[in-house]
C-alpha cells in the first residue's frame, strides 16, 4: 500500500513522481470537463430554432423598434490625472484584441440617466471579457464559451421579435414578468432560458469580477493571481455553482498567468497604473451591479433557477 507521499517514492523519486501526478491531473480534469459539458449542453435549444417567416428569429431585423428614451449616463467623473492615464492605456492598447478601455467605456455607457442598464452596451462589455478569457488560452475556453452562450441568448432576445422590450434591464424584467416568460421553477430542458435568468447568471459573475479586479488592483506584486482569483471566486460565484463546476474552476485558476503577464494583457506596466485602471474598472462594474441588484431584489428574482 502506497500513501500519497510514499507513492512518490514508490514511483522512483520525489522529483519524478510529483510532476507525473500533475501531468496526469490536467488531462484527466480536462477529460471530465469535456464529458460534463457534452452532457449538460446536449439539451440546449438555440434561438435560431425559433423561426418566423422561414428565418431564424434572432436574424429578424426589427425595423419597427420603437425608440425608448434612454440616454447613456454622462455623470461619471474621473480625476484628470487618472483620466489621462486611462486614455493613455486606451491608446497603447489598440493593437490588443482585449481592450480594457472599451470594456470600461461600455460599462459606463450602459448606465442611463434614469439609472437603468442598456443591454446592448452591457453585452459589448461582456464581449470584451470573452476576448480576455480567450487570450488566456484553451483552459479558459469552457468559461468563455459558457459566457458566450449567455451573451448570445440575450443578443437573440434583443434582435428578436420583441427586441424593443429588451433595450434595458427594467424593460426586459417588466416584459418578461408580464408575459410569464420568467421561470420561477426549473425549466424544461428544451426551453430557451429567459432573459432575466440569463442576465442573473452574468450579474452574479460581475460580483466575482469586481472582487477579482479589486484584488489584482490592490496587489503589491507578491500575491499569486490564482490565489487572488480563487479568493474572489470563493466569496462570490462559487455559492451558485455545483460541486463539479467548482472543481473545474479551481483547476482553471491554476493556469492563470502571473501578475506581470496579466498587466500586459490590460496594457499597464506597473502597479500604480494597474491600480488606477483596475479600480476604475471596478468602479464602473459596481455601478452596473448595484442597479441590476436593485431591480432584481425589487422583483424577488435573485434566486431564479
Ligand atoms: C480570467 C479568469 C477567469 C476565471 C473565471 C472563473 C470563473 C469561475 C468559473 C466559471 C465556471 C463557468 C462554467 C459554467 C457555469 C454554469 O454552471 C453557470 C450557471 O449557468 P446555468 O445556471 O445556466 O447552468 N454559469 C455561470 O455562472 C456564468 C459564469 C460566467 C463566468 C464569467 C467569468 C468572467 C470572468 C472574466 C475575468 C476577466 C478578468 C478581466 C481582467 C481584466
Amino acid at each position: 500500500m502506497c500513501h500519497f507521499k510514499v507513492f512518490m517514492v514508490c514511483q522512483g523519486s520525489t522529483e519524478m513522481g510529483y510532476p507525473r501526478v500533475l501531468r496526469l491531473f490536467f488531462p484527466l480534469a480536462l477529460l471530465f470537463l469535456f464529458l460534463y459539458l457534452s452532457v449538460i449542453k446536449l439539451p440546449d435549444v438555440y434561438l435560431h430554432e425559433c423561426l418566423q417567416d422561414g428565418k431564424p428569429c434572432s436574424q429578424i431585423q426589427n425595423d419597427a423598434i420603437e425608440e425608448v428614451r434612454v440616454k447613456p449616463s454622462t455623470s461619471f467623473k474621473l480625476d484628470p490625472s487618472d483620466r489621462q492615464l486611462l486614455e493613455n492605456v486606451l491608446k497603447n492598447c489598440k493593437q490588443h484584441d482585449f481592450q480594457i478601455g472599451k470594456m470600461v467605456e461600455a460599462f459606463h455607457l450602459c448606465v442611463t440617466e434614469k439609472k437603468d442598464i442598456l443591454l446592448e452596451e452591457y453585452l459589448i462589455a461582456w464581449r470584451q471579457l470573452i476576448k480576455f478569457m480567450d487570450a488566456l488560452g484553451t483552459v479558459f475556453t469552457f468559461i468563455s464559451s459558457e459566457t458566450m452562450t449567455k451573451v448570445n441568448i440575450l443578443q437573440g432576445y434583443l434582435n428578436g421579435e420583441h427586441g424593443k422590450h429588451y433595450r434595458t434591464v427594467t424593460s426586459m424584467v417588466k416584459y418578461e414578468l408580464e408575459n410569464e416568460v420568467v421561470n420561477f421553477k426549473e425549466l424544461p430542458p428544451n426551453r430557451v432560458p429567459s432573459g432575466c435568468r440569463t442576465l442573473l447568471r452574468m450579474h452574479r459573475a460581475l460580483k466575482f469580477l469586481e472582487y477579482f479586479l479589486y484584488n489584482l488592483g490592490m496587489s503589491a506584486g507578491q500575491d499569486k493571481t490564482s490565489q487572488m482569483c480563487a479568493d474572489a471566486y470563493h466569496k462570490t460565484l462559487s455559492h451558485h455553482h455545483s460541486w463539479f463546476i467548482r472543481q473545474v474552476a479551481e483547476v482553471a485558476f491554476l493556469a492563470l498567468p502571473p501578475l506581470e503577464d496579466m498587466y500586459k494583457v490590460v496594457c499597464v506596466s506597473n502597479h500604480k497604473e494597474a491600480k488606477t485602471v483596475l479600480l476604475t474598472t471596478v468602479d464602473a462594474i459596481v455601478k452596473v451591479y448595484n442597479i441590476t441588484q436593485k431591480v432584481y431584489t425589487k422583483h424577488g428574482m435573485l434566486d431564479l433557477p
